[in-house]
């Protein structure tokens, strides 16, 4: 019946040829109304509507997921509000399942198997899913080359995580440890939630390795918030115009200013190298080292079997926004791992001990001694603590994907239990074992993975011997969300 209504109606008018439109009381009418607009966009949006659910069911084919996909919108509250156990039963579901936010189709994989494909298939996937990242860290970024590309300027970054350059970085680590735990001893126990000062402590320490004493300490303090701007604006989905007012437009606000301050940090780094003074930083070395190459220099080290230089010349602006990533990569995966450490160790006080006593033994006893690279090294029970905080706990805030290769209990015997011993001499597990995907795989595998577990042992190697802690269970502090 409706359907005969609307085709009278467009039958009462017509185009002459002429050109000009001749039109009939009847059709004056009709156009006068906002019925046949209205119906027509009705038809246009079920149209929509219908093929968007056909093109969900095309994509979909046999993998678990909802049969119909939520008009429009799809799983966006699901995506902006997601929960451990909505994850896991994801993954529950089958090695693949899938789910549809607007037009994006998420292909979700749950064996270590499968992850380790995707993640060596650069062809067929990229590491962003996120839009705003393109904006957020711009489109020239590193982080967005693939294939032979990235390749070749991953391989200029090397020399940033060669042994050499590490004994640099650990005396400025251990420095900004001891002036973050005289703050906290300052708040005489009082109880806190100390995740935003495991976050500062470790993006300071970052920082500081990263650029030494170039970037001034108010400015550190507002790359600190700024940082936060840009992990705030990184949901899967956003409103798609970077107005003002809104998150991207805020982080990229952000982002700009922290660019700025590090290429007044390069200028000033430059200069200093130029002159031949001492490398004080990460930047330092990495300039130093482009020198080397354009001088013709030989590049010395102890090391001479690793890479002990840089492969290229890099712009002021590659090297800004290549450390951007660098403090940005350093955020979120290492703040968790602390976060978890301290609750770790706090909750298992026999392991918490056996840190203490071998902390004890590599410092001879003398808790003030400058840490080495050497000496970071050999604390080997403290490096397995934080391969099984990592492995175990925190890598649900990387890739939760990772989580179903991570508790495989063939590889992982017991994986719910807190046991650094596995990784030890006689464990089972290996962190070079094929499950092991805390740091990734293929050709993005985390670049800063001996940094980061060093960071992290350098942390709490010394917090536990200068501090002692108490974890004050709450509702929230045992759930993983
Ligand atoms: C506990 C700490 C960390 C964890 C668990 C972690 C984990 C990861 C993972 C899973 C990836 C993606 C790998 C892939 O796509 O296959 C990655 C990439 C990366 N990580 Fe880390 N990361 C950590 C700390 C760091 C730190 C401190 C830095 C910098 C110093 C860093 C630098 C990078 C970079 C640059 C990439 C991208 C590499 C590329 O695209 O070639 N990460 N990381």
């Amino acid at each position: 019946m409706a359907s005969s209504r609307i085709f009278d109606m467009f039958a009462q008018y017509t185009i002459p040829l002429n050109g000009t439109t001749s039109l009939t009381p009847a059709s004056v009418r009709l156009l006068e109304s906002p019925a046949p607009v209205t119906i027509v966009v009705g038809f246009l949006v079920a149209g929509l509507l219908v093929w968007e659910q056909v093109s969900y069911r095309r994509k979909k084919q046999h993998l678990p997921g909802p049969d119909v996909k939520q008009p429009i919108i799809g799983a966006l509250l699901e995506s902006l509000h997601p929960t451990f156990d909505g994850y896991l039963s994801k993954w529950n579901s089958g090695p693949l399942s899938c789910v549809s936010v607007f037009n994006r189709f998420i292909v979700i994989a749950s064996t270590c198997d499968l992850s380790r494909k995707i993640l060596n298939s650069p062809t067929f996937a990229e590491p962003c899913i996120i839009d705003a990242m393109w904006k957020i860290l711009e489109p020239d970024n590193w982080v967005f080359l693939m294939g032979k590309a990235h390749v070749d300027y991953r391989k200029g970054l090397n020399v940033l995580f060669t042994r050499r350059a590490l004994r640099i970085y650990v005396p400025i680590q251990q420095k900004v440890y001891a002036e973050h735990f005289k703050k906290w001893l300052q708040l005489g126990g009082k109880q806190e939630r100390y995740q935003m000062l495991f976050r500062e402590v470790n993006l300071d320490a970052s920082l500081r390795v990263f650029f030494g004493d170039y970037i001034p300490t108010d400015v550190a303090e507002q790359i600190s918030v700024k940082y936060l701007r840009i992990t705030a604006a990184l949901e899967l989905v956003n409103f798609p115009l970077a107005l003002p007012g809104t998150k991207v437009w805020h982080a990229m606000r952000s982002r700009k200013y922290i660019v700025d301050e590090f290429l007044k940090a390069v200028k000033i780094s430059r200069e200093r190298m130029a002159r031949g003074e001492p490398e004080s930083c990460m930047l330092d070395g990495w300039i130093k080292s482009m020198i080397d190459i354009t001088s013709g220099a030989t590049a010395k080290g102890d090391d001479e079997e690793n890479v002990t230089r840089t492969t290229r010349y890099f712009e002021d602006r590659e090297v800004a926004l290549t450390l951007l990533t660098f403090l940005f990569a350093s955020q979120d995966a290492t703040t968790s791992a602390v976060t978890w450490a301290f609750q770790l160790l706090a909750d298992n006080p026999d392991v918490l001990a056996k840190v203490r006593q071998e902390q004890a033994e590599v410092r001879n006893d003398d808790y003030d001694k400058e840490v080495t690279y050497e000496m970071l090294e050999s604390m080997l029970y403290t490096r397995q603590v934080v391969k099984e905080v990592m492995s175990i706990w925190n890598v649900t805030m990387v890739i939760p994907t990772f989580w179903p290769a991570l508790h495989d209990p063939e590889v992982y015997p017991n994986p719910d239990n807190f046991d650094p011993d596995r990784f030890g001499p006689n464990g089972s597990a290996s962190d070079t074992a094929k499950n092991y995907m805390v740091f990734g795989c293929g050709p993005h595998v985390c670049l800063g993975k001996e940094y980061a577990i060093g960071l992290i042992t350098g942390l709490i190697g010394q917090a536990s011997v200068k501090l002692d802690w108490e974890h004050v269970k709450t509702e929230d502090s045992e759930k993983i969300i």
